[in-house]
């Protein structure tokens, strides 16, 4: 047997406070079960990772994907304000597994929802962000979700529903995360969409977002899934114009996390040349 040896990232720099985002696809299963292994163990590494001095934060997905299996629908639906309601449904649920994996863990979390333009409004934003200070301070993991309910695509609200990727980034550089790690239900940026062209492969590093990058985005590749690459792009030239980093893996094993912080060659790193 071959046993090959990961490489190490000579760019990668070991972050002190670090935002983590994680996707519908990878919380859910595609028959639209819950992934509780996943839940469970992105409660451990998280916590695992809290205990070892990291200030963390978890932007996670899935109220959509919780609420539709409590309500047994198998479809999305399509109105907005049936999805919003799903969404509150699914809130609950997906805060109350994952208040109890963490609480296995002995970790204490706190619950914070956004809409993207909370950051534009000077008031609202200093609250927030004294809000996620606090909860760093006491050594809560602030868990972060788009507030569904009020989140709408029109007039002074500036973004679409459902972009938890961009979300992930805004949240990341307004508290001055060194590193935002993206989980997703791939194992990387590929250098096409690895649903549609079997050839794929991945691309280890990005030092900018060019628009030959943003052309390799395709859509989402999963029922429950919104943004696809094309968000996660985004999200990762706001990180990089900050001057962070972002690493975007696959989810399927949170634990993945320990080697990304070990500065293992995983997934793709999107990182400015120094
Ligand atoms: N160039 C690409 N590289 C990797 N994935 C891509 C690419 N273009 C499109 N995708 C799709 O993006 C999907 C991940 O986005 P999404 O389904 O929104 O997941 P999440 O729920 O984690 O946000 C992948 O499963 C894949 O189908
Ligand atoms: N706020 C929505 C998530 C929207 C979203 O961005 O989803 P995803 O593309 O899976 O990260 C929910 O919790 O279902």
């Amino acid at each position: 047997m071959v046993v090959q040896k990961m490489s190490i990232r000579s760019q990668f720099k070991m972050p002190k406070r670090l935002v983590v985002k994680i996707g519908t696809s990878s919380l859910i299963y595609p028959d639209g079960q819950l992934n509780l292994k996943t839940m469970d163990e992105l409660a451990f590494t998280l916590s695992a990772v809290q205990n070892r001095g990291l200030e963390v934060v978890l932007v996670t997905s899935g109220a959509i994907g919780v609420g539709l299996d409590q309500m047994h629908l198998t479809k999305r639906p399509v109105e907005i304000a049936r999805q919003q309601a799903i969404a509150a449904i699914g809130q609950n649920e997906l805060m109350a597994i994952l208040n109890q994996r963490f609480a296995s863990y002995s970790q204490q979390i706190g619950q914070i929802l956004l809409t993207h333009d909370v950051m534009d409004y000077p008031i609202s934003k200093k609250n927030v962000l004294n809000t996620f200070e606090q909860l760093l301070l006491m050594g809560a993991i602030p868990v972060v979700n788009e507030n569904d309910s009020v989140s709408v695509d029109e007039m002074d609200h500036l973004t679409t529903f459902g972009d938890n990727d961009q979300l992930s980034a805004l949240v990341a550089t307004a508290i001055d995360a060194d590193l935002l790690i993206i989980l997703s239900d791939i194992d990387g940026l590929f250098d096409a969409d690895p649903h549609t062209c079997t050839n794929a492969k991945t691309i280890p590093l990005i030092d900018e977002i060019t628009e030959a990058v943003v052309n390799l985005a395709g859509g989402t590749g999963t029922r429950f899934g919104t943004g696809g690459m094309v968000t996660k792009l985004k999200a990762a030239k706001r990180v990089i114009n900050a001057g962070h980093q972002m690493v975007l893996a696959n989810g399927e094993d949170p634990k993945i996390i320990f080697d990304i912080l070990a500065g293992k060659s995983i997934g793709t790193l999107f990182a400015a040349d120094c």
